[in-house]
């Protein structure tokens, strides 16, 4: 996968890219991410990439010549990517969503800011995708967000190892179940002995009812939205 960025503030990316599952995927070139910054972009002198918002208002608004000669330039080769803007009132990004993108053969997130980019900007995009109902200062935290659960997705990123873990719960957006390691005792606090018993079908079931349980009693509708897309099995039903 490919993944262009195009944002104000390029360094905001300089940690993420390096560090962690992310780095490693991208120095292995498992998937390229390329981070772009939009005031190179422009063609003034002082690089200006907003304005004052017709109509008068607090703020400023990004500029749409700037993003478009990005994009532009960005498509002059090679697959069209699919575009995401990052701004709070967008699509509420989830898990589902998440799985969906790390389909996609290149992506292309333009990170929102100020008090958002010029209308005319969305003609480019194809989601506009809000990580929560709360405002930032910019949509590159959010991009980061995004960028973090999709890649994870993608083959060979997480490694054999993690992969294994039950993503198929996370997948369907189940919350997770306890996680123990050692020691058996701590400060009186006991690890369930059914993680003991190394009787894996035990475990297994055990821990497929905590996540359920856990997925009910905090979030009822991810339970309800499961079972309207048949993606509940019967006995994880009862
Ligand atoms: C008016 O404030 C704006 C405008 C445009 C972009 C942003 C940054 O994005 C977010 O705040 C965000 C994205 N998902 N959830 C929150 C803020």
């Amino acid at each position: 996968m490919r993944i262009d960025v195009l944002t104000v503030l390029p360094g905001l990316f300089d940690c993420f890219l390096k560090e962690g599952v992310i780095g490693k995927a991208i120095s292995s070139g498992k998937v390229e991410v390329k981070v772009h910054n939009i005031r190179d972009f422009t063609t003034d002198k002082h690089r200006v990439v907003d304005d004052v918002p017709y109509g008068g208002g607090p703020g400023m608004v990004l500029k749409p010549e700037p993003i478009f000669r990005a994009y532009d330039e960005l498509t002059k080769e090679g697959e069209k990517p699919y575009v995401l803007l990052t701004e709070p009132w967008g699509e509420k990004f989830n898990q589902e969503m998440a799985v969906e993108l790390s389909k996609k053969p290149r992506l292309m997130i333009i990170c929102g800011r100020y008090e958002g980019v010029d209308e005319r900007v969305k003609s480019l995009v194809d989601r506009e995708v809000s990580i929560g109902d709360y405002v930032l200062t910019g949509g590159e935290l959010p991009a980061m967000v995004i960028m973090d659960a999709v890649l994870r997705l993608i083959p060979g990123v997480l490694g054999n190892l993690e992969s294994l873990r039950a993503d198929s719960f996370s997948d369907r957006g189940l919350l997770g179940y306890p996680n123990y390691t050692r020691p058996a005792e701590f400060r009186g606090m006991k690890v369930p002995e059914v993680l003991l018993s190394g009787h894996h079908k035990k475990i297994e079931s055990w821990r497929k009812e905590q996540s359920l349980r856990k997925t009910l009693e905090r979030r009822p509708e991810i339970i309800e939205n499961l079972k309207r897309k048949g993606l509940l099995t019967k006995e994880e039903l009862e």
